[in-house]
């Protein structure tokens, strides 16, 4: 279980607070949806929850506690066995995930430690499939490639895959459907459902209420750094309590009606 604790983040150099005072949990199984407009804080958060911040850049405060251990505290060595393994981010912009000058499938081979023929070819069975779940077929493609030889939204979908593959208890997916086209979207929203069923838990990073309804039990709503609601999906969706989080609400409905 994740649990947030008034946390807050700051830049050294310009004193900005960008996030303020911000609680929620993740309970085993849960998925929570992070909505906001773009700038309000919500990949700062998760960025913070997977340990990317800078501390020579950022301020940190607050608690960030993945079942029971406190994350803001732990050593580097330590993060290995956390990060990638219990808990996985799908960036927003995936390009930074990968290494510039090694090909994919070498990169997947270290990242999974493969070690002889074998590993290596039983791995490449089960990648095939997952890349196939997020309607990417030519997997043999996709390993001989150099990252800035993809699109965005084709490395997108190869984390999303790779991310499959691993199964962490946490997976924190940050605006994953922006960069893909429609069927693509439906494909990988699919494919989170099914992680859903299975018990990992999530966090569902978006501007868009319909991408949350799908996969989300609880959301909570960010402004300006802040949470100003939270509750269990339905209800917000059908009762919003906060001016922004009516507007969110409307633009989503128009939207899925084809109004604006
Ligand atoms: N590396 C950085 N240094 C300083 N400020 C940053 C940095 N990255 C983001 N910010 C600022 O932090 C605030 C929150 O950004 P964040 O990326 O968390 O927003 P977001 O809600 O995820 O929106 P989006 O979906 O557009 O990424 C913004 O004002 C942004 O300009």
């Amino acid at each position: 279980m994740l649990t947030v604790t008034n946390l807050s983040i700051r830049t050294k150099q310009t004193k900005e607070t960008l996030v303020r005072s911000v609680s929620f949990s993740v309970k085993n199984g849960e998925a929570l949806g992070l909505i906001g407009e773009s700038g309000s804080g919500k990949s700062m958060t998760s960025k913070c929850i997977m340990r990317l911040l800078n501390p020579r850049l950022f301020d940190l405060r607050g608690s960030v506690q993945w079942n029971g251990k406190e994350m803001l505290a732990m050593k580097l060595n330590e993060l290995d066995g956390y990060r990638g393994k219990q808990v996985s981010m799908i960036p927003q912009n995936p390009m930074t995930a990968f290494a510039p000058m090694l090909k994919l499938g070498k990169q997947m081979e270290l990242g999974f430690s493969l070690k002889g023929h074998r590993e290596r070819t039983q791995f490449r069975g089960r990648l095939a499939a997952a890349l196939a779940g997020v309607n990417l077929s030519d997997a043999e493609k996709i390993i001989n490639s150099y990252p800035h030889e993809l699109s965005g939204g084709t490395l997108q979908r190869v984390m999303i895959a790779l991310t499959i593959l691993q199964r962490p208890e946490l997976i924190i997916a940050d605006e994953i459907t922006t960069a893909v086209d429609a069927a693509s979207e439906y494909l990988i929203l699919n494919e989170l459902e099914k992680l859903r069923r299975a018990g990992v838990s999530m966090i569902v990073v978006t501007h868009d209420f319909g991408v949350a309804a799908r996969l989300c039990d609880r959301v909570a709503v960010m402004k300006d750094g802040e949470i100003v609601e939270e509750g269990k999906m339905r209800e917000v969706f059908s009762d919003p309590q906060h001016e922004y989080t009516r507007q969110l609400v409307q633009a989503s409905v128009l939207f899925q009606e084809g109004l604006c």
